[in-house]
């Protein structure tokens, strides 16, 4: 599975730690950056993310800022992407079960590791369940 992971300053740390992680399970990772704690603006990290998910590139984008928000705000912007803020293990099951969700969004500055990374394994390995949830992302994506 090819997975494409960006971060802010805020998500950087964590974003490392994740991308070693999935390495080591012999995932694909494009990393996407920044690549130090140094500041920058997490919209513009979100588009490239957004982007690599909607041409295909990749299967899912993991996306990380301070609290997640202004990351998740930002991905949802491009056309196509289904981004989810999951701050633990069931809200990435239902992200996925039901909506969906291709970019899994998480909170550098309120999770801890380990919480982070059960989020990124349950996200991975959880199939959307169509049927009634197809059409109503059918309807999310007539939106715009
Ligand atoms: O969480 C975030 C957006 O939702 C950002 O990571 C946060 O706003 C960055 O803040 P600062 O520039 O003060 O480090």
């Amino acid at each position: 599975m090819k997975i494409a992971i960006a971060s802010d300053h805020a998500g950087y740390d964590m974003k490392e730690q994740i991308k070693n992680y999935l390495l080591e399970k012999k995932f694909d990772i494009i990393d996407l950056g920044t690549n130090s704690n140094a500041s920058v603006d997490y919209p513009d990290y979100a588009k490239k993310l957004g982007e690599k998910v909607t041409k295909g590139e990749v299967d899912f984008g993991i996306g990380i800022c301070g609290t997640g928000i202004g990351m998740s705000i930002a991905v949802n912007k491009v056309k196509g992407i289904r981004g989810a803020l999951c701050l633990y293990p069931l809200m990435a099951e239902y992200a996925r079960k039901h909506n969906d969700a291709n970019v899994l969004v998480l909170a550098g500055r309120l999770m801890g590791i380990d919480l982070a990374i059960w989020t990124v394994d349950k996200f991975l390995s959880t199939d959307f369940e169509g049927g009634r949830h197809k059409r109503r992302v059918d309807k999310i994506d007539e939106i715009r």
